[in-house]
Order: structure tokens, then C-alpha cells, then sequence
């Protein structure tokens, strides 16, 4: 794959590089992304935007001593490629593979697990305490992207190291790109920084000429300082940062090597933190990906060649498909409803909706916490707000649903995409939580919809509401079975799908399908037993719970999610204390790999098999009681 990226074998190898092998390196190394990712999918253009920052930084540092925190992490392929884990991009976040975001498990020199965004500073602040504390001097260093920084934790981290006095450097990765473009203040404020040029030059600049005014007495001397400080905030825009008490260097090139090193080099001998402004392009070295970075943000396999997708069949609609088609069929007939995404308009199917009523479509940037309670805001306002956020992502704003939506039962949906098992991207971002998190909030109505056309009724029906109402929907294809079964969505009511005895599998969501599977292999063993699809998550239907009693004497709930504060939880606690047998079906107090869905249903009881097997050997050992 290259001559010069097989001298990379393991941490500080880059630093035998001769200088003029840097460049060629540099083309190596995006070449070994390109092939790799292209096989394996991943995120690329991210990671082909920091080849050059990655170099630098690893010629400024010693690892694993030094340290490294990469804001939310994906960009980290080249800094694990200098780690020495060139040959893991072979199965890169496949099951037993690679991850695809910094592992500690997997390296020393990842100096802290990130996925979820904005928490580079805040991690690279409290590593510089303890360092200091420690009366160690290793280095410390934060990349965080101008998507990233448009999350509020990057703040209350900067205000915090401002007054800390402890050496980080802060490396801003400017591409302007979010995983869409990237969108508020900061970014045009970057902007404005990027298009004038390097302004440490003219800040010396100007310091040096308003240096040379004679002395003219402490008053004068005052104000002359007065007017230095007006003159350095008209010319020197950086002096956000520098007004926040942080060190600016830049905008430097952030594809050129020597001043990256340069500019690390003095930032890293600083005494307080500092922050250092390069400019990249996303995806740059891969046509294709610079002229769509948001396409190769996150990609799934491609031909090299234009880019186009390897997986060629028809693809079926997915959940987030009929989530976007819903809210834009509803958005026309009512001019209240408007939808918020937190950078994520594409992820979460709010394009069509920010180009067909721009006016009603909010992306607020990586600020989930803010996106919730602006959208509580506006239902106070009398609007109809959608939050159409991952699961995972959601967490962030869990007060903000509790606090500011549910005590004031204010009517918000929010629309949970990406709930349940991911896949690829692993602990950081499965979406297995959600149930358990909403569940625990009063005044919220929780749903989980058994296939395309439920999800489409539950979203007009949660429109209807006046209360908190969240549909909680998996990544990936919508079902299309059980079509035939169309009962009208009614408050708390669950859908009974078919009749048996001795054995009702209550299923929450996607796992309707699954129930549907495991009944028919128990029928197979000569066991009919009842589905019912939940629909509610909260409130439960008690009604149904009741009625199985009269002709059951077991029960198997089924969900993707852990089963702490889940709904099978709740199920065993209501049939406390009746004969009742009850099997949870769900995942355990764990945070779950990497791996296909597939892959880690199987390892987790979760898939038909798995769960026909447990209810047999469960029925034997009642048999055997
Ligand atoms: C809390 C949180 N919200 C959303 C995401 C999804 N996400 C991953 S990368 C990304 C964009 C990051 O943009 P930037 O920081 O500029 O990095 P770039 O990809 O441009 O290098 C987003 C929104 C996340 N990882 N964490
Ligand atoms: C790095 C990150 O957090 C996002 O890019 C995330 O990986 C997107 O997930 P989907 O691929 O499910 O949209
Ligand atoms: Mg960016």
C-alpha cells in the first residue's frame, strides 16, 4: 500500500520521517484510506480532512505520554494508521474488528473513548489538571471540529480553561462542514477569520505600531491601551477567543505540515490554554468526497472509481423515509408544525422539510440540549414542534425533556430515530437507552411503531396530542409485514396481532417482527401462543396485561433496549405477586460493541433463534420444577 506507510509500524515512527518524505506520506496515507473504506465503509471525508493535522501533531508529540483527545472521534483513522493499526482497517468496525472511534482497549495512545460530540476540551482540561497537579509535563492536545464547536459543552470547557491557567491546545478543525454544511454565529464568525487571512501576523502588527507611540504618561498611556484594544478587536477577529482569556494562533493552513508543527510546537509551551485555527478541506485528496463531504461523512461501501455505492440493489424504505414523508404530509395541512434537527438534517430525514418550508425547519447545530428547550419554547408558543433526534444523541438533553417539556406538559414530539441496535459505530452510539430514559419521565406518552405504516399513524396521532409524546423508530429498512393489521392508534391501547394460550410474547416495536418469527418456530414445537404489539412503551396498556391473565400463565417481553427501566421491567413489576411467570427478553447493564445488528442480536439473545430457544429450555425447567 506504500513504501513509506510500511515504515509506520507502530507509535513515533513518523518522527524517523525524512521532511521531504512527509509530503508523499501524507498521499500514501489517503490512498490507504480511500481503498480501505471503500471496502469496509466508514467515515472518510472526515478522515481525509486530517491527514496533515494528524502528521503534525504526531511530529509534535511523544506517545503515549503526550496526549491526543479527538472531539467525537471519527476522524481518528490516521492517528490510529501512526498507532501502529494499519492492518485493523481490514476489518475496521466490523464484530471483533476495529472500531471506528478512539479505544483505549484498543491503544495507550487513545487518550480518551469520545463518540459523542463537544467533549474534547472538557477532557483535555481535566487531563491537564491532574497533570499539573501531578507535577507531570507531558503535552495536551484537543481536536474538535467547527461542527463540534458549535455544542455548548466547547464553551463552558473554554470559559472554565480560560480561568484554569493550565497549557491545552485547543486545535480548531475548520472544514465548515458539520456532517451538513455547518450552520450559526461561530461558524460565520470562523468564517469571517478565514477569509482575511492570518491575522497572528497583523496582530503583531498592530501591537508592534501601537508599541512605538511615545510614552505619554499613565492616563494617556490608559487610554492609548483603550484604543489599542478597540483597534485589535476591529482588526483581529480572533479576539472572541481571545476576550474568552484563550490564546489564538491561526487560521493557519491545515494542510500544510510545517506550520501546523510550528504553531503546535509554540501553542504546547504556552502557560494557559490556547487555541489553534486550522483550516482544512473535508474529504480533500478523494474527488468525489470534496465535492460531496456530507455524502462520504459517513459512507457505506463504494467503487473507487465515482464514488457510487457498491451496494446496487433497490433499497428498501427506511423508517427515517417515512418519518421525512409524514411530518412533510402533515407540515402542509398545518402551518403550527415545525421540526428542529441538532445537525443532523440528512441522519434524521429533515431535508425535504428544510427545503420545502425553510421558514419552519430550525437546525440548531450539534446542541441537543438547546434544541429541545428552544422547542419547548415554541410549543409555549403555540407551535407544534418535532425534535427529531438519534437516541443516543438524546441523552444529552435528557433534563431538558424532563425540566423543560414534561413538568409543563408541554405538547412536543420528539421523533427518536436510530432507537435500538445500530451496528457499526458501537457503544457510543447505540440507541438502547431510550425506553428506559423516557419511561422514567411523567406526563410522557412513549411509542414504538411495528412497521412503516404504524410509524405514520403513530406521528399523526402523537400531532394530535397535547402532551410530551415521543416515537421511538430502529436505523434502517422499515417492516412491511402484518400489513392487514391496521387497528386504529388509541391512547395506551396495544394491538392484540394473534390468539393463543399458555404463552403471550408482549413485543415493543421492530420486535413485533421478531415475535412473529418466534411464533412460528414454537408452533413448529406444537406451542401456539399469543403476539401482542405494545404500540405503548408508556403509558402500558394494564388492560391488556390483565386480560392475558385469564388465559395465560406466561409471559415473554420483548424490546431493544437494556432491560434496567425498560418495559419488561415494568411488565414483572406489575405481575408481581401473581402467579404469573414472566420472561424478559432485552439487553443487559452493558454498553454493546461494534458488530452488524445482526451479529449482535445473535450475541445478545435478541433474534428469533436465540429467543425460541430460551422459552423452550424455559418451559423444561418448569416442567422439571
Ligand atoms: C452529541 C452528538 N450529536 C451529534 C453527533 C453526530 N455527529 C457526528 S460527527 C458530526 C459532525 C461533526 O462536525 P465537525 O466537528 O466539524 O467534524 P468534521 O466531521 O467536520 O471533521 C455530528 C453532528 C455526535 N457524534 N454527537
Ligand atoms: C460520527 C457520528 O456520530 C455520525 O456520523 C453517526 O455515525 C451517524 O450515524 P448514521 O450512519 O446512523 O447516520
Ligand atoms: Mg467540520
Amino acid at each position: 500500500m506504500g513504501e513509506l506507510l510500511d515504515k509506520i509500524e507502530k507509535p513515533n515512527d513518523i518522527k524517523e520521517m525524512e521532511k521531504d518524505e512527509l509530503r508523499p506520506l501524507a498521499k500514501e496515507i489517503r490512498q490507504f484510506l480511500v481503498h480501505k473504506i471503500s471496502h469496509t465503509g466508514g467515515h472518510l471525508a472526515s478522515n481525509l480532512g486530517v491527514v496533515e493535522l494528524t502528521m503534525a501533531l504526531h511530529l509534535c508529540c511523544n506517545l503515549p505520554e503526550d496526549k491526543i483527545v479527538w472531539d467525537v472521534g471519527h476522524q481518528s483513522y490516521t492517528h490510529k494508521i501512526l498507532t501502529g493499526r494499519k492492518d485493523g482497517f481490514e476489518h475496521l468496525r466490523q464484530f471483533g474488528g476495529m472500531s471506528g472511534f478512539p479505544k483505549q482497549s484498543e491503544s495507550d495512545c487513545d487518550a480518551f473513548d469520545t463518540g459523542h460530540s463537544s467533549t474534547s476540551i472538557s477532557v483535555a482540561l481535566g487531563l491537564a489538571k491532574a497533570r499539573d497537579l501531578k507535577k507531570q509535563d507531558h503535552k495536551i492536545f484537543a481536536v474538535i471540529g467547527d461542527g463540534a464547536l458549535s455544542g455548548g459543552m466547547a464553551y463552558e470547557a473554554m470559559n472554565n480553561a480560560a480561568r484554569l491557567k493550565s497549557n491545552l491546545v485547543i486545535v480548531l478543525n475548520d472544514n465548515q462542514m458539520s456532517i451538513s454544511k455547518n450552520v450559526g454565529g461561530m461558524s460565520s464568525y470562523l468564517g469571517k477569520i478565514r477569509t482575511n487571512g492570518n491575522y497572528t501576523e497583523l496582530k503583531e502588527e498592530v501591537e508592534n505600531a501601537l508599541s512605538k507611540l511615545p510614552h505619554l504618561g499613565d492616563k494617556l498611556t490608559s487610554r492609548i491601551r483603550g484604543i489599542k484594544d478597540l483597534i485589535k478587536r476591529i482588526f483581529i477577529p480572533g479576539m472572541l477567543f481571545e476576550d474568552m482569556g484563550l490564546t489564538y494562533i491561526g487560521p493557519i493552513d491545515g494542510h500544510n505540515i510545517h506550520q501546523m508543527v510550528t504553531a503546535f510546537q509554540s501553542a504546547s509551551k504556552m502557560k494557559e490554554a490556547v487555541i489553534v485555527h486550522v483550516c482544512t478541506h473535508k474529504g480533500k485528496g478523494y474527488r468525489p468526497a470534496e465535492k460531496n463531504p456530507s455524502y462520504f461523512h459517513g459512507v457505506s461501501p463504494f467503487n473507487i472509481k465515482d464514488g457510487s455505492s457498491r451496494h446496487n440493489g433497490e433499497t428498501a424504505k427506511t423508517y427515517t423515509d417515512i418519518f421525512s414523508d409524514t411530518i412533510l404530509e402533515a407540515a402542509k395541512e398545518r402551518e403550527d408544525i415545525v421540526a428542529v434537527s441538532a445537525a443532523m438534517p440528512s441522519g434524521t430525514g429533515l431535508t425535504a422539510m428544510a427545503s420545502k418550508y425553510p421558514k419552519r425547519f430550525f437546525d440548531v447545530g450539534i446542541a441537543e440540549e438547546h434544541a429541545v428547550t428552544f422547542a419547548a419554547g415554541m410549543a409555549a408558543g403555540g407551535l407544534k414542534p418535532v425534535v427529531a433526534i438519534y437516541s443516543t444523541f438524546l441523552q444529552r438533553a435528557y433534563d431538558q425533556i424532563l425540566h423543560d417539556v414534561c413538568i409543563g406538559k408541554l405538547p412536543v414530539v420528539f421523533a427518536v430515530d436510530r432507537a435500538g441496535l445500530v451496528g457499526s459505530d458501537g457503544e457510543t452510539h447505540q440507541g438502547i437507552f431510550d425506553i428506559a430514559y423516557l419511561r422514567s419521565m411523567p406526563n410522557m406518552t412513549v411509542m414504538a411503531p411495528k412497521n412503516a405504516w404504524e410509524l405514520r399513524q403513530m406521528m399523526l396521532f402523537a400531532l394530535e396530542q397535547n402532551t410530551p409524546t415521543a416515537i421511538r423508530y430502529s436505523r434502517g429498512a422499515a417492516w412491511e409485514g402484518l400489513q392487514d393489521h391496521q387497528q386504529e392508534i388509541t391512547m395506551g391501547k396495544a394491538e392484540w396481532i394473534c390468539e393463543g394460550q399458555e404463552i403471550a410474547l408482549l413485543a415493543v416495536g421492530n420486535m413485533v417482527e421478531t415475535a412473529m418469527w418466534v411464533r412460528e418456530h414454537l408452533k413448529a414445537e406444537g406451542q401456539k401462543v399469543s403476539v401482542v404489539n405494545m404500540r405503548f412503551v408508556k403509558p402500558i396498556d394494564e388492560e391488556v396485561l390483565q386480560k392475558i391473565k385469564e388465559r395465560h400463565s406466561k409471559v415473554v417481553t420483548l424490546e431493544e433496549g437494556v432491560f434496567n427501566g425498560g418495559f419488561g421491567e415494568a411488565v414483572s413489576a406489575w405481575y408481581e405477586g401473581t402467579p404469573m411467570r414472566v420472561l424478559n427478553i432485552a439487553l443487559p447493564d452493558q454498553f454493546i460493541e461494534h458488530g452488524s445488528v445482526t451479529e449482535l442480536k445473535k450475541k445478545y439473545g435478541l433474534d428469533p433463534e436465540s429467543i425460541t430457544q430460551k422459552i423452550l429450555s424455559w418451559e423444561d425447567e418448569d416442567r422439571k420444577a
